[in-house]
């Protein structure tokens, strides 16, 4: 008999195989590296019965943060090129399964990171019990192997990321200590302090973010407690440009917009392939600056756009692609869900004398079809899609697929094994009756984590 219960559990069944089939393959190429990658570091494993204890917490961080941090950077190289071509074939065996046949596309050789350590432009550190019980302790999650608890482990060795943030964690951490007020875990738990996060530029201009949980506090406390961590800094001689507060009622802090400014600049900027941009505390900027600029170069090479060509820039954060790409093109059109970033970018366009730059708000599912309308006279257009980790809404690739004058896609993607990036990818190739699918012509990596499994991939798409 036919029971809805019964098939929507079907279904559940068969997306959790394909998900474990894609994990699968995956873990499997990283289980791979990580047999190679021990032989050749020799590194100190934390037993999966051992207490996480004072020396062992850093390796069981540097585990799950920098993996790869005692490879050689030559060999972490071959490591994510590896990598590249089991995305590619996955891929095509996905392809295989809905019908779809294609050739691999070309894979060209990765593009190395021009700063291996202390790379990082931003870093969030939130509070938990440390291995000491200590319930401030600032830094990242790792799970204890014997128990499974989360513990925070400090940040201290991790070579990715700069020593002026890990100073500011720290002198954040003291005061919290000193603090009368509860750390926060959750949003509902009572706490006040959650963490913080920290921005820097390439000059060294520094914004910290001091993220806290407003619920059941007063306006006076609040204020008192930016007031007092503003005087500790300077009180040990640490220069911030921008200090902000942001209350959040909301287990991710991103889910809420309101940054109080306390102390300096509103803004802090970066000079990038000799622009300078503009960021704001809750805008996106690549997260290694020197590595973005061969981002940017590597994909405007693949798009190869001419004067006569528009440049429709999806998920377009501060700007960057378009504002990098306005030289080379007539002009062009951003389309970003965060407010403060589109702001970003309209500034970044006045403050660089940029006339050819329009920036819109709003999600890309949502906007995409009348954009479309406007651009309907445009010629030659070239598309580039670089949303987050998580990929894009289905509906994205739809309205894509719907639209006759896109031709050139660049899918830009920093997590390409993620379930919905693949299934994005899987979308835009296979075959339907209703549209005419595009052809994978070429993936172009790029390392912008180094140390990490992670790698930006540009997945280049014709019809
Ligand atoms: C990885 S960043 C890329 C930003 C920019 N292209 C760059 O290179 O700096 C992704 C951006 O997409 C935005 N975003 C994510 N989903 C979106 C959506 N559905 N519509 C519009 N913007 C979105 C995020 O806010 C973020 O700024």
């Amino acid at each position: 008999m036919f029971s809805p219960y019964c098939n929507n559990n079907l279904h559940n069944i068969v997306k959790i195989k394909r998900h474990a089939d894609l994990t699968y393959s995956f873990i499997n190429h990283w289980m791979h590296i990580r047999k190679q990658s021990s032989v050749i570091t020799n590194k100190i494993e934390v037993s999966s019965t051992n207490e996480l204890t004072d020396e062992t917490q850093f390796y069981a961080l540097e585990k799950s943060v920098t993996p790869l941090c005692r490879v050689p950077y030559e060999r972490q190289l071959i490591l994510k090129q590896q990598w590249t071509n089991t995305v590619c074939k996955e891929l095509r065996s996905r392809l295989h399964k809905a019908k779809t046949m294609i050739r691999l596309p070309k894979v060209f050789p990765i593009s190395s990171s021009p700063q291996i350590n202390e790379y990082r432009n931003k870093d969030e550190f939130n509070f938990r019990p440390g291995i000491d019980g200590n319930p401030k302790t600032l830094g990242f999650f790792v799970s204890n192997p014997s128990n499974g608890n989360m513990y925070c482990v400090p940040p201290m060795k991790l070579i990715n990321m700069k020593q002026s943030h890990k100073d500011i964690a720290q002198a954040f951490e003291v005061f919290v200590r000193k603090s009368e007020l509860p750390a926060s875990y959750d949003h509902m738990d009572g706490g006040f302090w959650r963490g913080i996060i920290v921005r820097s530029n390439l000059k060294g201009d520094k914004m910290a973010i001091v993220v806290a949980n407003p619920r059941g506090y007063t306006n006076d406390i609040m204020l008192d407690e930016q007031r007092r961590f503003n005087d500790f800094l300077k009180s040990i001689n640490i220069n911030i440009q921008s200090l902000y507060f942001h209350p959040s009622l909301h287990t991710r802090s991103s889910k809420d917009s309101t940054f109080i400014l306390v102390d300096g600049d509103k803004y802090i900027y970066e000079d990038l392939c000799s622009f300078k941009f503009r960021i704001s505390p809750d805008s996106f900027f690549q997260i290694n600056t020197l590595t973005a600029e061969v981002l940017y170069d590597e994909l405007f090479k693949l798009i190869n756009p001419t004067k006569t060509s528009t440049l429709l820039d999806l998920c377009s954060g501060t700007g960057t692609v378009s504002i990098i790409g306005s030289q080379h093109v007539q002009s062009c059109v951003g389309i970003e869900s965060v407010a403060q970033a589109v702001n970003d970018a309209k500034e970044t366009a006045k403050l660089n004398n940029i006339p050819n730059c329009d920036f819109i708000e709003g999600k890309v599912e949502m906007v995409l079809k009348h954009v479309m309308d406007e651009l309907s006279m445009a010629s030659n257009l070239c598309t580039v899609l670089n949303p987050g980790r998580a990929g894009v809404h289905p509906k994205v690739i739809n309205a894509i697929r719907n639209n006759r004058l896109i031709n050139s896609l660049a899918y830009v993607s920093c997590k390409a094994d993620s379930p919905i990036t693949m299934k994005n990818l899987v979308e835009l190739v296979v075959n339907n009756k209703k549209t005419r699918p595009f052809t994978l012509e070429s993936i172009k990596p790029v390392d912008m984590f180094p140390h990490t499994k992670h790698c930006e991939l540009i997945f280049m798409f014709k019809r």
